[in-house]
């Protein structure tokens, strides 16, 4: 196993940067469940690049395989599968949220608890997790990680419930934030999602044995069926009898809230062939586009997408517009996604890499650039620098998502607002004069709305999770505000 890892000297804490998301994956009672598992890994690929983790259960023991790196990198070696055997098992791809990324954090993370065995695989990010961290401290708790999702180990560990359901279901009843959870013991395999439904969770089927992951590309890498979004606010626990079937059990232990899902799986996050929320995520990506130019017309030659994020969009703009699509721009697809990646210096030399200028469809033109999103700006700055080199007339850049304003807590890497180029200057003028484009415009929040669920924002009551854009988040946020935190939160400190 790559588990040699340097624990840090300082504070790891104090070092650490917010970053964005994580990919699960289980599924309970199949002959091939952890090869099975690394293809589902391998689809939710997207999700998480820094770490990627496996945990199986023969009916005896359990059995992990955690790595730094890539899935691909680890599972398509028949010897890591060969030592994760049995017919149950769950993994995670990991980009880290809270805690650094190092060994000790890469999940599934697993405890031995007086039952027996237990492993959990999170996607989302805990806003009281700190909170909750430092009262299980005070008490005596030793952690193993410096990652949020150890806390439901010791608060399941803790729980005074008979069942192992049970605990987990008091446990993550104490979590506020975003959350798609799957835990597995001896018996069972346990999907839980938070009460606003921040994160995406499905579940499917495979020769009649019970799946659950994040998005459905991962069911139709496996030839899996799609069975339901597990709802928001659920707990569905399956588990294996004695007679070899499996019982499936779903709950709703939280008080009952609208679902909230976070829009920027919309956006950027989901791969674009999944269903998200019942909606192909490519189609609202393109509606996004056509309403982009319905808002935001312009002049313009040609329409060019800053790839991959932005392909959709600017078919959907190039549609609406009637303006040619063209690749003016060819990504190297062997760079990561630059986003989501650790430092903002890594960050500025990926872009670098990862973007070439396709003269030939550039030169002399009216370039209408489309983009998914602009966060730091690092990406529009050099792209519009590289178009102008590649001979563009004029560069004007459209962006399928309103501009960002707010840090997210629930896992998206936004950590500082003055770190967000919104933030930075008065107005979109002002930006587009900075990032060198001689227009610039944003899909404004109804235009994004109604892209993907075909309704304007109800102010009221807003149908997604909005706060990035709008300030109105859907939890409280402990951590953050919270009296005691002082200045040691984690999920606050400043990225690069
Ligand atoms: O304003 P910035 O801080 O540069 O962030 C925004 C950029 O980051 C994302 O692309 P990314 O390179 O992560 O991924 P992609 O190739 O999947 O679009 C997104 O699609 C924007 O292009
Ligand atoms: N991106 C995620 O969903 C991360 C999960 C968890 N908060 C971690 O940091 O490991």
């Amino acid at each position: 196993m790559n588990q040699s890892h340097a624990i840090p000297t300082d504070d790891p804490l104090d070092g650490d940067t917010l970053h964005e998301e994580c990919g699960v994956f289980g599924i309970l009672g199949h002959p091939d469940a952890a090869t099975l598992t690394a293809l589902g890994l391998h689809a939710l690929q997207h999700r998480g690049q820094e770490a990627a983790g496996i945990v199986a259960f023969d009916g005896k023991r359990f059995y992990q395989e955690r790595h730094m790196g890539l899935v691909g990198d680890h599972y398509t070696n028949p010897m890591t599968l060969a030592r994760l055997p049995g017919s149950m098992s769950i993994g995670h791809t990991r980009y880290s949220t809270t805690g650094e990324v190092a060994m000790r954090n890469v999940q599934p993370l697993f405890a031995e608890l007086e039952e027996g065995g237990i492993a959990i695989a999170h996607n989302g990010n805990f806003t009281n997790g700190l909170t909750l961290r430092r009262q299980i401290i005070a008490t005596g708790a030793i952690c193993q990680s410096t990652s949020d999702t150890e806390v439901v180990l010791h608060l399941i560990a803790r729980s005074r419930h008979a069942s192992t359901s049970d605990r987990f279901i008091d446990a993550i009843r104490q979590m506020e934030g975003g959350y798609s959870m799957l835990a597995m013991t001896r018996t069972k395999l346990i999907a839980a999602r938070d009460p606003t439904g921040i994160r995406p969770l499905v579940m499917g089927e495979l020769d009649g044995k019970p799946i659950f992951c994040s998005e459905t590309c991962a069911l139709d890498i496996i030839g899996a069926k799609f069975i339901r979004d597990v709802e928001n606010g659920e707990v569905v626990i399956c588990e294996i009898q004695p007679d070899g079937s499996i019982s499936i059990d779903a709950r709703k232990p939280s008080k009952p809230q609208p679902e909230r899902l976070c829009l920027f799986e919309y956006v950027y996050f989901a791969r674009p062939d999944s269903v998200v929320g019942g909606r192909n995520v490519y189609t609202t990506r393109k509606n996004m586009g056509m309403n982009l130019a319905k808002e935001s017309p312009v002049d313009g030659d040609v329409v060019v997408p800053v790839p991959d994020g932005g392909t959709p969009a600017a078919l959907g703009y190039a549609q609406e517009s009637g303006i040619p699509f063209e690749y003016g721009i060819i990504r190297n697809h062997y760079v990561g996604r630059t986003f989501i990646e650790p430092t903002q210096q890594i960050r500025a030399f990926g872009v670098k890499l990862k973007h070439s200028a396709n003269r030939a469809m550039i030169e002399g033109k009216r370039v209408v650039l489309v983009d998914d999103s602009i966060v730091r700006g690092t990406t529009s700055l050099k792209i519009v620098q590289m178009i102008r080199e590649a001979g563009a007339r004029e560069v004007h850049i459209r962006v399928a998502s309103p501009m960002i304003f707010f840090p997210d807590f629930y896992g998206i890497d936004t950590p500082d607002a003055e770190k967000l180029l919104a933030n930075q200057y008065a107005d979109v003028e002002a930006m587009a004069k900075y990032i060198g484009a001689d227009s610039l415009a944003f899909l404004s929040i109804n235009g994004l709305y109604r892209a993907v669920g075909g309704e304007d924002r109800n102010p009221a009551r807003p149908q997604f999770t909005d706060h990035y854009f709008t300030g109105d988040y859907p939890t409280r946020l402990l951590d953050k505000n919270g009296e005691s935190m002082g200045n040691k939160l984690s999920m606050l400190a400043s990225n690069g």
